[in-house]
């Protein structure tokens, strides 16, 4: 349970990263109750890098001059036992991004140095009962080397984001089907956040009808359909020069209002693996959820998997394992 959601008590919001894009078209949301309800008083705990509090600072400058009614204090600080101190709910969106030329791996060791640290600390001084949405790529594997380093903080109250890719898929079935997204049910992310992700529509309806079929079939969506949404993060970086984060914020508040208060859905997250579906315990893998409030969800039990759809799922659980081992040997070197 997220003991402070009680209207009378901030809930204290941590966001590392807080000076970034995403932290930006976040930050409001937050603060004027559209993630945590109208009457949920709000503390943030913003934590950047030391280069980045000059922009940080102009952040905080403009939260200010919004005037939001429901933010009671903010901290601006470049230290993690600061930031995640006493923190409810922590959005870790700050980490090193992809430069030209980095291999997979390169993206891998800069971020696992930075999740290795923050996991010590959130282990040190977060709530226990802390609930944690990584942001930063590569996700499910910075919300393993976490976990890894915050033993005291329980593994199911780390996630990773999927949500974006959800939405994506959602907004990709209306838009090919012609329908509104309210009319498109049971879209479900499998995986890794990464091209290898399974953007799953075997059981999606429009309408209550199957979308299979008005998405023209196993066909068209292997050749079209999952490469678009595998795909799409790259797509919005090419066309705008700057990864997706409005898209990215909205989806963060998504993902934490149906986890925080609960959803009559089910939706797509990030969680350590129990063993469901086959894939091992381990790594951080992408389900369908079931979010029943208070911060506690289950996997969703009893999917029957088709040949198509048990290919797409085991290539990207074998992605996810090989970046447990690169990941685990840089936090062991
Ligand atoms: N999982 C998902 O669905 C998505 C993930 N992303 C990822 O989210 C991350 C953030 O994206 P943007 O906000 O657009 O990037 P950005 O580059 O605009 O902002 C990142 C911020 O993190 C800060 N930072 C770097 N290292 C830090 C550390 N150790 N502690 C605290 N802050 C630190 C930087 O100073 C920068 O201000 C990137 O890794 C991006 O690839 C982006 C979109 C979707
Ligand atoms: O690739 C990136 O940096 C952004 C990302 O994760 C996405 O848009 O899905």
């Amino acid at each position: 349970m997220c003991q402070s959601l009680n209207s009378k008590t901030p809930l204290t919001v941590c966001v590392s990263g807080a000076a970034g894009q995403i932290a930006y078209s976040l930050l409001p949301l937050i603060a004027r109750g559209d993630v945590f309800g109208r009457d949920q008083l709000i503390e943030l705990r913003l934590l950047e890098i030391k280069p980045a509090l000059d922009a940080l600072h102009g952040v905080v400058m403009e939260l200010r001059d919004c005037s939001f009614p429901l933010l009671t204090a903010i901290v601006e600080t470049d230290d993690p036992m600061v930031a995640f101190q006493h923190a409810d709910v922590t959005i870790l969106a700050g980490s090193f991004p992809r430069r030209p030329g980095m291999e997979r791996r390169d993206l891998i060791a800069r971020n696992v140095s930075i999740f290795k640290a923050q996991g010590h600390a959130l282990d040190s001084v977060a709530s226990k009962n802390v609930k944690v949405v990584v942001v930063g790529n590569p996700s499910n594997t910075n919300a393993l080397v976490l976990s890894h380093f915050a033993p005291t903080i329980p593994k199911q109250n780390i996630t990773a984001l999927t949500r974006l890719d959800q939405n994506r898929a959602v907004g990709q079935v209306a838009l090919r089907t012609g329908v509104r997204v309210d009319q498109v049910d049971g879209v479900a992310i499998w995986g890794n956040h990464s091209a290898s992700q399974y953007p799953d529509v075997t059981r999606a309806t429009v309408n209550g009808e199957p979308a299979l079929p008005k998405l023209g079939g196993r066909q068209v969506v292997a050749e079209d359909f999952i490469p678009c949404i595998q795909k799409r993060g790259a797509a919005v970086l090419k066309a705008r020069g700057f990864s997706s984060a409005m898209s990215a914020a909205n989806a963060i508040g998504d993902h934490l209002k149906s986890w925080i208060l609960g959803d009559s859905k089910i939706v797509s997250m990030a969680v350590a693996s129990d063993g469901s579906y086959d894939v091992k315990r381990g790594v951080y893998f992408s389900f369908p959820v079931r979010c029943v409030g208070g911060g506690d969800y289950e996997i969703v039990q009893g999917i029957e998997m088709d040949e198509f759809s048990r290919k797409y799922v085991s290539a990207t659980t074998e992605e996810l394992f090989a970046e447990r081992i690169e990941a685990l040997e840089l936090c062991a070197a």
